[in-house]
């Protein structure tokens, strides 16, 4: 059996990915090792059947073991560990969630309802790195796929409407603290049906400026707010969230060549662990609306097209709908103004998901089929 070493398990991205694989039954293909930077000698997580105890993620010797390892740990560790362990001489598969080795060449970006070929060559041509790719791209190629297989694509503007989760679990503890905060501000106010709503719109705008509303974790508030700007700034003027969408998204899909460029603003909202993307595509030619729906359903088993119809995009196309599930419905898609190149669409993903476990669990069971 595969001696695999899971590394990061109990933080909120490994946390979702044990869940997953305790759900498609993972643990049954696999000799699972598990790793600590915390807790070394601890109790391993219950998978239903006794596991080893908890081994040090520092440890070159006790890393080198393993066959495969599949790291949810963060990118500090991923830069620390991995060029260790590949110095070391360790030829084994190393599957990452954290972003530092992505554009790396010996690095192939996982997302196989996309790039299931890019992966298989990638195997056969002997590349042993395999990472996540940024959410927000990834949840964009799942709901997309069919237009960029059919060669549709000439470009995209991706504006991006990002949950807590992206920041990690304290932004998203925060966000609900913020939440009971704006509420408790005001609370006797709202239980007086005769108080005035400006009155109350003030005390929240003054509570939000001030120094009593809680950001530890957040820069500035985001419950009652947005913040346009996530990750750090680069000199083009985009922010590093922005930059990953074009080269992540090409590099996804194997384009050695010219790049589809694709582009937007990334803002921060108060969902908690779904992003929402609304896109402005510009089409190689004018395809009817039914034909653009056909491709993009036909594309995976996940991605779900919704009618541009009132009540049923305000059911299904919300992170409400959405969260804790794969599905990626996309929906409002109609032609621009601008003219029948011009499409729009808006589309719902759990970024928890396919924006980060899903595709490392779904890299695992290739390597183990390969
Ligand atoms: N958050 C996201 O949306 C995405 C994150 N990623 C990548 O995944 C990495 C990990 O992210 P995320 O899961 O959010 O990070 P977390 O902070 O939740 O977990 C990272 C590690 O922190 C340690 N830790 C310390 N205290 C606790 C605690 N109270 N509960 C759980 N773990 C604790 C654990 O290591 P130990 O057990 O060794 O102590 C854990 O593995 C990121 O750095 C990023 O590179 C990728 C895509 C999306
Ligand atoms: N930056 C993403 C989350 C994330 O971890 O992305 P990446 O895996 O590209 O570092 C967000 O804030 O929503």
């Amino acid at each position: 059996m595969m001696k695999v070493g899971l590394i990061g398990w109990r933080g909120m991205v490994g946390s979702v990915l044990m869940g997953r694989m305790k759900e498609e039954r993972d643990f049954d293909h696999i000799d699972p090792v598990f790793f600590t930077t915390s807790n070394v000698g601890g109790k391993g997580p219950d998978i239903g059947r006794d596991v080893p105890p908890l081994k040090d993620a520092n440890s070159i010797d006790e890393l080198k073991a393993c066959d495969t390892l599949i790291s949810c740990q963060g990118g500090d560790y991923t830069k620390e560990v991995y060029p260790k362990l590949r110095a070391a001489g360790w030829n084994g598969y190393w599957i990452d969630a954290a972003s530092a080795l992505r554009m790396k060449d010996e690095a192939i970006i996982i997302l196989d309802p996309v790039n299931k070929k890019v992966i298989q060559d990638g195997i056969a041509g002997g590349v042993k790195t395999y990472v996540g790719g940024n959410c927000t791209v990834s949840l964009m190629l799942m709901a997309m796929g069919g237009l960029f297989d059919a060669g549709l694509v000439e470009w995209v503007s991706p504006m991006t409407y990002q949950a807590a989760s992206g920041a990690g679990a304290r932004n998203m503890r925060e966000l609900i603290q913020q939440m009971g905060a704006v509420h408790g501000e005001v609370k006797t106010l709202l239980e007086d049906p005769a108080s005035a709503i400006l009155e109350i719109d003030r005390k929240v705008a003054d509570f939000i400026r001030s120094d009593r509303y809680p950001t530890e974790a957040w820069p500035v508030p985001l419950a009652g707010n947005l913040i346009p700007w996530i990750d750090v700034a680069l000199e083009s003027g985009q922010s590093k969230e922005e930059w990953k969408a074009q080269v992540e998204a090409n590099k996804i899909m194997g384009r050695t060549g010219s790049p589809i460029p694709i582009d937007g603003l990334c803002v921060r909202v108060g969902a908690m662990r779904c992003h929402s993307q609304a896109l402005t595509i510009k089409l190689t030619r004018d395809v009817p609306l039914e034909d653009i729906h056909s491709l993009i359903a036909a594309h995976n088993q996940w991605v779900k097209v919704v009618p541009n119809d009132r009540e049923i995009s305000m059911r299904e196309l919300t992170p409400a709908a959405v969260t804790g599930t794969l599905t990626v419905p996309i929906g409002r898609m109609r032609k621009l103004n601008m003219g029948p190149q011009y499409l729009t669409a808006f589309t719902v993903g759990d970024q928890l998901l396919w924006g980060a476990a899903e595709p490392l669990r779904r890299m695992l069971r290739i390597l183990l089929e390969a």
